[in-house]
């Protein structure tokens, strides 16, 4: 069993729920990647999504566009990115995901990369820009890695497509929460919980729900139809403005509720 499947299983023997943050590398120099993981499990996170700086992030709202901005001045690459990753292994024991566009996976070399990522100990890989139709090009070497491809489902994906995509993969299946790009938002559609129970009903694994969430209201009304989710760019946002405390208070949603039981 790998270190996802591992924790899933984990969370749901104890009941939990998973918060899953991402922020983003080289974001504040990525001489903080390693730190900035370690505390992010310190505050409670059931994997991180670390993403990777690219300058055409298409599925990017304006928190993780600026972020990807200053990561790509800050000079990251993909081959740094994955030589710190690296290093966070020895310190950091929950799942590590990276998200990157195609492009830059493309650049390092399929093969690379897939090696390169599991020598890290990477355990997940979301390529948004990477259609189900198209990835024969890295799921096998992926999969030979031993690094899970998590597939993502939006509202406007057809339910038989849905179930295709929710069959295929190991890791978890990302509901994106809305038809649009990343960034918080105050309100989501009337029909959301609709669509995770339908999700959550045709999918063998774990469902995470991601984009736009940024607060508690939000994250316990989501979990009720699903196993968790993945909070971005409040994230990000709370790193610049380097609002730590908040970001602990905010993570430990889940842990208060243990607490009042
Ligand atoms: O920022 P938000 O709205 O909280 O959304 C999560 C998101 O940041 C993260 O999962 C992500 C960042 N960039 C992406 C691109 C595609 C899919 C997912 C992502």
């Amino acid at each position: 069993m790998n270190r996802l499947e591992q924790s899933f299983k984990l969370l749901n023997e104890n009941n939990a729920k998973a918060f899953v943050p991402y922020m983003m590398a080289g974001d504040g120099g990525l001489a903080c990647l390693v730190e900035r993981l370690v505390l992010l499990e310190k505050f409670g996170a059931a994997a991180i999504e670390v993403g990777v700086p690219f300058s055409d992030p298409v599925a990017d709202g304006p928190t993780i566009q600026s972020a990807g901005i200053r990561a790509l001045e800050n000079r990251t690459t993909l081959k740094g990115i994955i030589t710190e990753l690296a290093k966070a292994r020895e310190v950091v024991t929950i799942p590590i995901i990276l998200m990157t566009y195609l492009n830059p996976i493309y650049a390092y070399g399929i093969d690379d990369f897939a090696r390169d990522i599991q020598i890290a100990g990477v355990d997940g890989c979301i390529i948004p820009d990477l259609p189900l139709e198209e990835e024969d090009i890295i799921a096998p070497q992926l999969a030979d890695a031993q690094v899970e491809l998590i597939r993502l489902v939006t509202p406007a994906t057809p339910l038989e497509r849905i179930k295709e995509i929710a069959g295929r993969g190991k890791g978890f299946l990302y509901a994106v929460t809305v038809k649009g790009i990343t960034g918080t938002r105050n309100l989501f559609d009337n029909d959301l919980n609709e669509f995770l129970k339908a999700v959550k009903m045709l999918s063998p694994i774990p469902v995470l729900a991601g984009f736009g969430i940024s607060n508690e209201d939000q994250i316990k009304e989501l979990t009720k139809n699903c196993d968790g989710v993945v909070v971005g760019s409040k994230i990000v946002e709370l790193f610049e403005k380097d609002k730590l405390f908040e970001m602990e208070k905010l993570m430990s949603v889940f842990k208060q509720e243990a607490k009042i039981v």
